[in-house]
């Protein structure tokens, strides 16, 4: 019996994971595919054509990205849907309006119409009720101090150029934004209590924990 049985996690789900830049979104994302044999919706970086630009000049470069990130977002959603779920998400849709777009904003780095017409749009093609929510959002959580350590460890030159100001500003922003998040049932879970680089047994107590959040909550029961 493979993990995915052993904690009645159902094949058809679809978990995001959400969380600060640097927070292991993605190692847990690679971590949770490969043990309950799931299939991966990353966010491509390093093809990204806006996002060493944005880093450079948030005032030019902001809605550019903001539209270049939606729109990807959206096909791995429907990706996601066609193949009747199944999926570990790096990074949810919601992140993208919630923390970004409206930070940039409120810092004046997007101007009002940008954010405006880029508000409609998010909202004509995801606040509908057509659009399938996920099933679970992991949200990854931990001390400033540890993500401030992460992104100097992944060493992205575009990130390491950012003033810390910047990281410390969304670090806050992510904690309003999950405390008034409902777009879909919550699993909060601690950087600090799982480690999935050195503990072999790791994997195997995340699926754990998620599997009895779901039979808790019966989130995923159709
Ligand atoms: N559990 C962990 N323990 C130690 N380092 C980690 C862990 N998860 C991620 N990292 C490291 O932190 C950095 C950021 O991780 P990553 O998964 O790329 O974050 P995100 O996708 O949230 O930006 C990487 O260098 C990664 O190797
Ligand atoms: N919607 C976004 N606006 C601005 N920047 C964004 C957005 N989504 C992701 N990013 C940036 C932040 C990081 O530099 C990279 C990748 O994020 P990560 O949290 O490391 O997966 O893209």
């Amino acid at each position: 019996m493979n993990l995915r049985e052993k904690y009645d996690i159902p094949s058809d789900a679809v978990i995001t994971i959400a969380g600060t830049v640097g927070v292991g979104k993605s190692t847990m994302t690679k971590a949770l595919a490969d043990a309950l044999q799931f299939r991966t919706s990353f966010e491509k970086v390093d093809t990204n054509p806006y996002l060493d630009l944005f880093y450079d000049d948030f005032e030019k470069w902001s809605f550019h990205l903001q539209i270049y990130f939606l729109a990807e977002r959206f096909k791995e959603q429907k990706r996601m849907f066609e193949y009747g779920g199944g999926f570990i998400q790096d990074r949810s849709i919601y992140e993208d309006t919630g923390i970004f777009a409206k930070m940039h904003q409120e810092k004046g780095t997007m101007n009002d119409v940008d954010y405006e017409t880029y508000t409609n749009l998010f909202e004509a093609m995801v606040m509908t009720p057509y659009f399938p929510h996920p099933d679970l959002l992991i949200y990854l959580e931990g001390s400033l101090d540890d993500i401030l350590g992460r992104i100097q460890e992944r060493g992205r030159a575009m990130e390491q150029q950012t003033p810390v100001d910047y990281w410390v500003e969304m670090h806050e922003r992510y904690e309003t934004w999950i405390n008034n998040f409902n777009g879909c049932p919550v699993l909060r879970l601690n950087i600090s209590d799982y480690d999935l680089m050195n503990d072999p047994d790791c994997a195997e107590r995340l699926v754990e924990r998620i599997g009895s959040f779901i039979q808790q909550t019966s989130v995923l029961k159709r």
